[in-house]
């Protein structure tokens, strides 16, 4: 746990090191629990215990509260317009006693700032119920429970046998949090976050199908990592969970990338749920004012450096060291940036039909950006940190730059831009096809080599040809047969990529679900399938994904969870799901996502904001609805043939 933001220093961070801080609530005689779910629709963690004389259930939430109208604006104030609801900066911890009686212990052993500095527990009151633990140059944190208090040293300890029927809680608080008085209050403050959630949740269209619940949890897991009074997403909730077991690469993802960012906005959309698209383009729109140069990523915050530093005094998970925070790639070259960002907005504002005109000049910046810079070598969209090269997918991705631009230039009524874009946009499709081949017509990592890279499954999905062209088959067979380990995708063979770091890594779950997407695009329908049932059967017990998979043992490694893991899933188990449909097997989704049972005319299924399938944005199907809907979307913008009728 890393306060006061999740970007901040962690003041429980055993899972680094076991001296580095825990809070345990649970059995005193138990250590590995019967059973562990999110209460359903929610990021309410319920842990069931069995001990040797009764049986207890512990809920854990960090609290949502309606917002207080006469709340006091603080130096982390709202960069963005607040809403009902804010983080009640609350830990919410509850048990009940279902059966029998349990031996209960709480043990809460701050170290706040990555481990390095100890706190003093005082009472705060004059019971035994409420106290705080107070560090030096960390600020403060504070206990409130209805067990009774003691400490030894930096420990907070409490003791009780709960018998069947009863139940206590303890809530730790930090900033301007209130902690609830008592249990009555705990459980009503748990109710409202239940609500919250579910509140969230409701807006989104989920197909009724047995994936759904892998589509909820993802949906949920990226909306658990944004950061609301910026409206900033982060990559994932943790830092260096090493990508090899024992090894170094290990790094620190509590930041917001471009890239994650808007593929998380990307897969949102694609389950309806639009909204917090507009907070996180207002959060780039302030930083991108300014700038000259957008940089591939921020701060939660919109800090601009974010230096890496080893934490030597952290043994790290399982021993993999250096333990990193900050990360190295902030001030990189990564040339795909731009055509993330406007193929995000792109998306979001031909589906509304509308656009925000402050945002223009900003994407204006991005289009021109792309198209001085496509030429020149980057880091790639794995971040690489050894030399720069002409990777294939970025320039793939300063083609969506352009195109995109071109589309959105159009609906503006910008004749000029268009065509100036929509020509840059050939030229880059041109290189890209002369250059990024290898003789059996295959797309390569870079320019100047043949090794395969899972980037390339973009070139289908971001429609940058057909998923029917020879070269795209050839691809994405190639990466199917030749990129995996028992059929898990690696992003490239390290040993064939100078990425700057040594060791190996597993398949990388990302790119594994991409090639579900694309497999699919290309018509190997039940090879797509095996490979989805496959990779949703690693699900972790709570449905959560880490960054990669070691392919042999099913473990999962690196940062956890990791929003690149479920906004693929969630378009990979889309694509499926969609296949159903057309193969006659449920009601069409289309038609569910359109908001009723039969279809309407293309104006209106994106007038009333619904979300058209991401995957039939640019190619048509010839006996689709959705092709209706498409065709007419698009045909205004000339382009490569196979685009537009
Ligand atoms: O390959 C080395 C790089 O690995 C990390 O980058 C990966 O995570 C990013 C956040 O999800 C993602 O945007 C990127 O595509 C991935 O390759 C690490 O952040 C880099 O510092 C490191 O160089």
């Amino acid at each position: 746990m890393c306060l006061p933001r999740m970007d901040g220093p962690s003041v429980f961070g055993a899972v680094l090191d076991r001296g580095a801080g825990s809070f345990r609530l649970g059995p005193a005689d138990v250590r590995v629990p019967s059973g562990r779910r999110y209460l359903p629709g929610t990021m309410i963690v319920e842990t069931t215990w069995s001990t040797p004389t009764g049986w207890a259930v512990v809920r854990d939430a960090l609290l949502v509260s309606p917002w207080q109208r006469d709340a006091r604006r603080e130096s982390d104030a709202y960069q963005r317009v607040p809403g009902d609801y804010r983080a009640a900066r609350v830990l919410l911890r509850t048990v009940r006693c279902i059966e029998g009686e349990v031996d209960l212990v709480l043990e809460c052993e701050p170290a706040f700032d990555y481990g390095r500095q100890r706190g003093t527990w005082r009472y705060a009151g004059s019971g035994y119920g409420a106290a705080e633990c107070v560090s030096p140059d960390h600020g403060q944190i504070r206990l409130t429970t209805d067990l009774s208090l003691g400490f030894e040293g930096p420990l907070a300890m409490a003791r009780h046998r709960l018998r069947e029927g009863q139940y206590v809680f303890c809530a730790l608080s930090w900033g301007d949090g209130a902690a609830p008085d008592n249990f009555a209050e705990a459980k009503q403050r748990m109710a409202v976050t239940a609500d919250f959630w579910h509140e969230w949740i409701s807006r989104g269209q989920f197909p009724d199908h047995p994936w759904r619940e892998y589509l909820v949890r993802s949906a949920l897991t990226l909306k658990g990592l944004t950061y609301a009074p910026t409206g900033a997403l982060l990559a994932a909730a943790t830092a260096s969970l090493p990508e090899t077991p024992g090894g170094e690469r290990n790094y620190d993802y509590r930041y917001s990338w471009l890239r994650d960012a808007t593929y998380m906005l990307w897969a949102l959309h694609t389950l309806g749920l639009t909204r917090d698209a507009s907070d996180f383009y207002y959060f780039i729109t302030d930083l991108a004012e300014g700038e000259s140069d957008l940089q591939i990523m921020y701060g939660i915050g919109g800090e601009r450096e974010l230096t890496e530093q080893t934490l030597d005094h952290l043994s790290g998970y399982e021993g993999a060291r250096p333990v990193r925070i900050g990360n190295g790639a902030w001030d990189q070259r990564q040339h795909d940036v731009w055509g993330v960002l406007l193929d995000s907005v792109h998306l979001h504002t031909s589906s509304r039909d509308q656009a925000d005109e402050r945002r223009w000049p900003m994407l204006v910046k991005q289009v021109e950006a792309a198209l001085k810079y496509w030429r020149d070598p980057d880091q790639g969209l794995w971040e690489v940190r050894g030399p720069a090269k002409h990777f294939t997918a970025s320039k793939v991705m300063c083609w969506v730059a352009a195109d995109r631009g071109a589309r959105l230039a159009l609906l503006r009524g910008d004749l000029g831009r268009a065509d100036e874009w929509r020509r840059a946009a050939d030229e880059i499709h041109a290189d890209v096809c002369a250059n990024g081949l290898d003789d059996r017509g295959v797309f390569c990592q870079h320019y100047e080599t043949k090794a395969l890279d899972a980037s390339l499954l973009l070139i289908p999905l971001l429609g940058f040809l057909p998923p029917d062209d020879p070269r795209v088959r050839a691809t994405v067979l190639a990466i199917a047969d030749e990129l995996t380990e028992d059929e898990l995708v690696l992003r490239y063979r390290v040993e064939e990529t100078d990425d700057g770091f040594g060791g190996e890594e597993g398949t990388f779950t990302i790119c594994s679900f991409w090639l579900v997407s694309a497999l699919t695009e290309i018509g190997e329908v039940p090879r797509a399938r095996a490979l989805c049932e496959k990779l949703l059967s690693y699900a972790s017990p709570l449905h959560l994904y880490a960054e990669e998979i070691d392919a042999h043992s099913g473990q999962h490694l690196g940062n956890f969870p990791q929003a690149f893991s479920h906004l693929a899933l969630i378009n990979a188990v889309m694509h499926l799901i969609r296949e159903d449909e057309r193969a006659g097997d449920v009601e069409p989704l289309t038609a569910l996502l359109c908001g009723g049972g039969t279809w309407r005319s293309s104006a209106s299924c994106s007038r009333n904001g619904s979300p058209r399938a991401w995957w039939s944005r640019y190619w048509p199907r010839s006996t689709s609805s959705t092709s209706r809907c498409r065709t007419r979307r698009w045909s205004p913008v000339p382009s490569a043939p196979w685009c537009y009728p």
